[in-house]
């Protein structure tokens, strides 16, 4: 298994390679130096504290950000990729896409296949049959008439990642893909996504809060904090009551689970260091 977060150039067993990424936002440093490779077939989870910079992260390897540093998919620098193959190659579920309000699911869906669909062409039985069979996938066949404003948080959000499977990309940019969901169908989406990945040879990079969840699907994790990296490896590596003390700042337990360390937080003892209540509020 390879070192989460050594660079050592781009490896076409990978499938994604990034040396030295560095996003500015309106001239504020957000992601600080981040190297890290994801081999194809693999699933790697970034987890850290809010602010940390995942999703800054997951957009610039995305292409979808301006960065300094290197981004390769399957050995490609992005920014020497067509923008169709690009599409063929990767697909994103960002938090909260910006979406046609109006637009129904089916046809929102079918947008996946739009760098299948030859210029001034139409979609072909090939391109529908792919919709079917993903809206199917993920419980949305009763949705497929409705338009996308009639649909609660959970629902949009299974569209959201229907879209990015109807794409065929062989790789998959998850941000956050189940934050809006039910226990019942978090666990049917990660399956689905794990179930593709072991059937397609799919390779997945998400981001999670779920610590326990997210180390039960992923072959390696990285903890970002502060832009950086700071720890990486399998979850038992990463998933540690110190490192999640360090960076989230919060006492928790980690107990060993079936499929991968599951982390419980627990409430700080009352005779801890934190100072009484009433010498934190000023009085009114
Ligand atoms: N345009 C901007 N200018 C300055 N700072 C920004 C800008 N956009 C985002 N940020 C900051 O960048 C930091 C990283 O944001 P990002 O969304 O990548 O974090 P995250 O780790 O995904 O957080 P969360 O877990 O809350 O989703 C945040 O502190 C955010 O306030």
């Amino acid at each position: 298994m390879t070192d989460a977060h050594q660079p050592r150039g781009a490896d076409m067993t990978d499938a994604i390679t990034v040396e030295d990424l560095t996003v500015r936002l309106d001239g504020t440093l957000i992601v600080d130096g981040v190297s890290l490779t994801v081999a194809e077939g693999e699933w790697v989870t970034v987890i850290g504290p809010n602010g940390a910079g995942k999703s800054t992260a997951l957009r610039a390897i995305g292409g979808l950000l301006p960065y300094t540093g290197k981004v390769f998919w399957h050995g490609s620098p992005i920014d020497r990729m067509h923008r169709r193959d690009r599409a063929k190659a990767i697909a994103t579920v960002m938090q909260s896409p910006v979406v046609p309000p109006a637009m129904g699911v089916y046809d929102y869906v079918l947008l996946g296949r739009t760098p299948y669909i030859p210029p001034l062409g139409r979609e072909s039985a090939s391109d529908l049959a792919v919709v079917d069979e993903v809206l199917a996938a993920l419980d949305l066949e009763p949705f497929a008439g409705r338009r996308l404003d009639t649909l609660s948080g959970g629902e949009r959000q299974r569209v959201f990642l229907a879209r990015a499977l109807a794409q065929g990309a062989g790789i998959l940019l998850l941000d956050e893909p189940t934050s809006a969901l039910d226990i019942g169908h978090q666990q049917e989406v990660l399956e689905l996504v794990d179930r593709l990945r072991a059937e397609r040879g799919l390779t997945v990079l998400a981001t999670m809060h779920d610590l326990s969840t997210a180390g039960e699907y992923a072959d390696r994790m990285i903890l970002l904090a502060g832009g950086r990296v700071v720890a990486a490896g399998p979850p038992a590596e990463v998933l540690t009551e110190t490192n999640l003390a360090e960076h989230y700042r919060v006492r928790v337990r980690v107990i060993a689970g079936e499929r991968g360390p599951l982390v419980v937080a627990t409430r700080p003892q009352p005779n801890s260091t934190q100072k009484p209540i009433d010498q934190t509020i000023s009085p009114l």
